[in-house]
């Protein structure tokens, strides 16, 4: 793994943007695998300016998003859909018809991570994969426990992971305890990895990642196996290293 060390999020956030404009504007064609989370929220910002400013043109663009709660309409205010639209997709000229994120409303979800396996197929796999990371060590929903060769598919959430994300709910019970996500071998597909975090929440995640044995206890080490992985994180992330 390469590891970029910077001074803090605004750095990150700058940073993350950059990579992800140069590889929109150097590609006749690229599909960008998106993550949620507070973490790449200003990342977004700074993208969508850079994007704008610069008249790109994005019909080139296509984005699969990792993950979706179970149960949450995608214009409720805490869906992953909702988040996506109000924080990127409503400020770039981005084709709707080439964004993509799992269902979490569906009423058949195994028919749901099916269809979106056979998408992430039809869609000739991420060129550029964005992640977050959980502080327990889970990339895109899945949890420790979750095995190395899982697909897209339905996880239940673990108790910290509940808490963690209930400061964007009212209270801890409208939290969903279940969600779509990408699994660790889809996520291994992607040509190449980035990687984001920040504050000292997250830095034995990032340690246990980078240090710790390829163990489902820690599904971030999975990441260990590919061969393009950037991790850009802040001072405080990498304090443990
Ligand atoms: O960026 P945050 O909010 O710390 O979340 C970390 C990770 O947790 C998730 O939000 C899922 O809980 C991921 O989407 C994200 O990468």
């Amino acid at each position: 793994m390469k590891l970029e060390r910077v001074e803090d999020y605004n750095e990150m956030s700058q940073k993350a943007a950059e990579a992800i404009y140069d590889k929109i504007v150097n590609s006749d064609r690229v599909v960008l695998g998106l993550a949620t989370g507070s973490t790449p929220e200003k990342m977004y910002g700074i993208l969508a300016g850079m994007l704008n400013e610069n008249s790109v043109d994005l019909s080139h663009v296509y984005t699969v998003n990792l993950d979706e709660y179970v149960g949450l309409a995608s214009d409720h205010p805490q869906s992953y859909h909702h988040y996506m639209k109000n924080i990127f997709f409503d400020h770039v000229p981005i084709p709707p018809e080439n964004t993509f994120i799992p269902d979490g409303a569906a009423t058949d979800l195994d028919a749901e991570v099916k269809r979106y396996d056979r998408m992430l197929e039809e869609i000739g796999g991420v060129d550029l994969q964005l992640l977050g990371i959980g502080r327990n060590g889970h990339i895109a929903f899945n949890e420790p426990g979750t095995a190395f060769d899982s697909r897209t598919h339905v996880v239940d959430l673990a108790e910290t992971t509940i808490k963690d994300n209930a400061r964007f709910f009212n209270t801890i019970e409208e939290v969903p305890t279940r969600a779509i996500s990408m699994g660790l071998d889809t996520i291994l597909d992607a040509k190449s990895i980035l990687l984001i975090a920040s504050g000292e929440g997250k830095a034995a995640a990032i340690d246990g990642m980078i240090n710790g044995v390829e163990s489902a206890d820690m599904p971030a080490t999975v990441l260990q196996r590919h061969d393009d992985v950037t991790v850009l994180a802040d001072k405080a992330a990498m304090g443990k290293l």
